[in-house]
């Protein structure tokens, strides 16, 4: 059995609070929330990190209302969260007309992206997954909203760096089992 389940890829914000906090556990990257619940329930996995809330966007999905009614709460961490944009080409935040990232992120950068209107923002199941997407997309006007380790350990370039809305942004994660 694995130790713990976190949202992945390497350098989802999850991994990082995994780095942090939990560097001695045995780990398993999942796509999203419900195939790590899921990995609980079928005894894959003995304990998972699930983000619950975010200083600035709120509640992540329904993660706290389901910890509550079927799982133990075991530890609670709270990681700051700075966000930063990257691309795989030259551009300015001007000339970006995608982004890729993880809805949450995307919400916690609202107020930063709000005077370039013409900016498509696309959900991903994270926003090192977001990396990917974008890697595979091959558009030159193409962006990412992730961490700076994500950029920088798939070698993108760093348009952006502290774009959180909130200058105390943090996410809390709690450390549960089943
Ligand atoms: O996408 C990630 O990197 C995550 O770890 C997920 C997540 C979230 O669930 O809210 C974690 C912290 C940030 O606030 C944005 C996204």
């Amino acid at each position: 059995m694995t130790e713990l389940g976190l949202l992945g890829p390497a350098n989802t914000y999850h991994d990082i609070t995994r780095k942090r906090y939990l560097p001695h556990l045995s780990y398993r990257y999942f796509f999203n929330f419900n195939d790590i619940f899921e990995a609980l329930n079928n005894g894959t996995i003995g304990k998972a990190l699930v983000a619950v809330k975010n200083s600035s966007s709120g509640l992540v999905n329904d993660n706290l209302e389901r910890i509550s009614q079927d799982y133990n709460h075991l530890e609670t961490f709270e990681l700051p969260i700075n966000l930063c944009l990257g691309s795989a080409f030259p551009n300015t935040v001007a000339s970006i007309k995608k982004i890729f990232s993880h809805h949450m992120a995307i919400k916690e950068t609202q107020h930063y992206f709000s005077k370039y209107h013409h900016i498509t923002f696309i959900a991903s199941a994270s926003t090192a997954g977001a990396v990917d997407e974008l890697l595979n997309n091959k558009e030159k006007h193409a962006a990412v909203i992730s961490s700076k380790e994500a950029i920088e350990a798939n070698n993108l370039l760093l348009l952006a760096e502290n774009i959180e809305d909130e200058q105390n942004n943090a996410t809390t994660f709690y450390l549960i089992s089943k």
